[in-house]
């Protein structure tokens, strides 16, 4: 059977969305996007230049405006997402309606490594003072949504693939 259309990949910032969706796009033979990168080409601004001149509020508003775009496309597609995407205006209850999602599930121990490397693309991180407590709590938060999911997966790209040719 045909994969689904749309696969979106979802969990925490630094979990490896956008490293790993290219990778699984590739393997799959389909396009990828990735949803920041969508949103800074539709706003013709950065990431950090939308958190730091328009909010989050509006960022947010972006973000719901390109995955309903990306969701709405013919073609067959995987979507990084970024990692506050499942967790405002119902996107997490659109994307496992229009096809399938994926839980990025790296360790927490992990991804604040990553995270602590890489602060200045990321807004949200960069204005952390305590970086472990603070990603703890976002975690915490934000995992009711990422648990929505319909498959859950460390980045094991044959695990994810054999779920995939299963259903
Ligand atoms: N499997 C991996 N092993 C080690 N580092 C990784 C891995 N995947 C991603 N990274 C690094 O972690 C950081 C976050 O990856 P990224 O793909 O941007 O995550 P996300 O899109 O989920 O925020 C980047 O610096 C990337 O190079
Ligand atoms: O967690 C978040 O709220 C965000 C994660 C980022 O994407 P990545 O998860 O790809 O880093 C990006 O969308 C923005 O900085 C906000
Ligand atoms: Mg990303």
């Amino acid at each position: 059977m045909a994969y689904p259309k749309k696969i979106y990949l979802v969990g925490m910032p630094g979990s490896g969305k956008s490293t790993f969706g290219k990778k699984l796009a590739e393997r799959l033979g389909r396009q990828f996007f990735d949803l920041d990168e969508q949103i800074e080409k539709m706003s013709g601004m950065t990431i950090p230049e939308i958190f730091a001149d328009a909010g989050e509020d509006q960022f947010r508003m972006f973000e719901t405006y390109a995955l309903g775009m990306i969701t709405q496309l013919n073609e067959p597609s995987l979507i990084a997402t970024g990692g506050g995407a499942p967790c405002f205006n119902g996107n997490m209850d659109l994307m496992n309606e229009a096809g399938c999602t994926i839980f990025l599930d790296t360790p927490l121990d992990e991804i604040i490594n990553r995270v602590s490397n890489d602060r200045a693309t990321r807004p949200l991180v960069n204005d952390m003072g305590d970086v472990k407590a603070e990603m703890t709590a976002l975690y915490n938060e934000r995992l009711t949504f990422y648990q929505q999911a319909k498959f859950t997966s460390d980045s094991d790209i044959e695990e994810i693939m054999s779920y995939l040719d299963a259903l």
